[in-house]
């Protein structure tokens, strides 16, 4: 994909924000979405993640600022707007009486893709979807994990480039997860996404950019990889079965600091910028340190979601 496709904004997200009378449940939330990015609103309940993809989908109007979708403004132009979004709400829209594919055959009038076109969809969101033999079975007969999997095809039969997935995997047994979350990233290959979750590993698993929602206000957005790392280390984990004196690892260039955590193990503070590993494993091996361990403790996003959404900051209450 080229650079210039890259930083294509599918979605942009200007200033929303939504009231329910006096509770302000998402405040002034700017959020945009690149072409070929799978983004992850991540928040504790209550958060505003819902109302926020409710708005992005131009299922709720904003009381106060725009969505704009490939440049179309959801409030002025909502149906060429909604034709490059799919949407897969928290409650999927199902019903249990129709087979699978008599519902996304219905689905797809209501996406008004031309009526030659619709069984070919079909088919092809079935496949996408991994409901190729699915198609005669009743949705009150699916599985939880295949119902949701029926969700998600509705929300790609009209091809769009942006399908929004409110909570996913919510209610779901764990193989169940592991599956969603492979149709997901599959899914990331050929469109963009957003999706939300309260759960922090459903985040890490399927997406590169992650964006932090608490109170209705954006706390955090940043890459996965910068979290994730590949900057140079800070601090170091080391373990030494035949360890020289704390001096000798003093000296290794590049360490700034030694600390013992226990009997052969140590935490070191790198000097800014630099990467003293490859250092201490030619030395370790030189002088037969016994080397058994030389890691990297990640600040891990469960430390910076904890910092971030741990202050009490409920949605908003207005004064009249
Ligand atoms: N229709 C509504 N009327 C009144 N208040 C609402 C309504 N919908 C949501 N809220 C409130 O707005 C706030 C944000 O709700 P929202 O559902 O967007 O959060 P969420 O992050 O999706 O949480 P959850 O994961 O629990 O669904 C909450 O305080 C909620 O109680």
């Amino acid at each position: 994909m080229s650079q210039a496709m890259n930083n294509d904004v599918l979605v942009d997200a200007q200033g929303l924000t939504r009231r329910y009378g006096l509770i302000r449940a998402v405040a002034g939330l700017d959020l945009q979405l690149r072409n070929g990015e799978i983004l992850g609103l991540l928040g504790p309940n209550g958060a505003g993640k819902s109302t926020t993809l409710r708005m992005l989908a131009g299922c709720l109007a904003p009381s106060e600022g725009r969505v704009l979708i490939r440049g179309l403004d959801m409030a002025r132009a909502p149906s060429r707007a909604k034709r490059h979004l799919g949407y897969l709400p928290e409650r999927p829209p199902l019903y249990p009486e129709q087979t699978v594919r008599e519902y996304l055959a219905f689905c797809a009038r209501l996406h008004r893709i031309p009526r030659r076109e619709q069984g070919a969809a079909v088919a092809s969101a079935m496949t996408d979807c991994g409901l190729a033999d699915m198609g005669s079975r009743l949705i009150a007969h699916c599985s939880k994990g295949y119902q949701q999997r029926v969700g998600i095809a509705q929300a790609i039969l009209h091809r769009p480039d942006v399908v929004i997935l409110d909570e996913p995997t919510a209610g779901l047994d764990p193989n169940q997860i592991r599956e969603i979350r492979a149709l997901i990233r599959r899914l990331g290959e050929s469109h963009s996404v957003i999706l939300s979750s309260h759960i922090l590993p459903e985040i890490q698993a399927t997406c590169a950019r992650v964006a932090i929602i608490h109170g209705g206000q954006l706390v955090f957005d940043r890459p996965m990889r910068d979290i994730e790392g590949d900057e140079r280390p800070r601090t170091l984990r080391l373990g030494l079965r035949r360890p020289p004196g704390e001096d000798v690892l003093s000296s290794v260039s590049g360490i700034e600091r030694v600390e013992a955590i226990e009997e052969g193990l140590w935490q070191l503070t790198c000097a800014p910028g630099a990467d003293p590993r490859e250092a201490i494993a030619g030395q370790a091996a030189r002088d037969d340190w016994g080397l058994f361990e030389l890691s990297q403790p990640r600040r891990a996003l469960e430390d910076i979601f904890t910092e971030l959404t741990s202050a009490d900051r409920p949605a908003t209450r207005q004064a009249a």
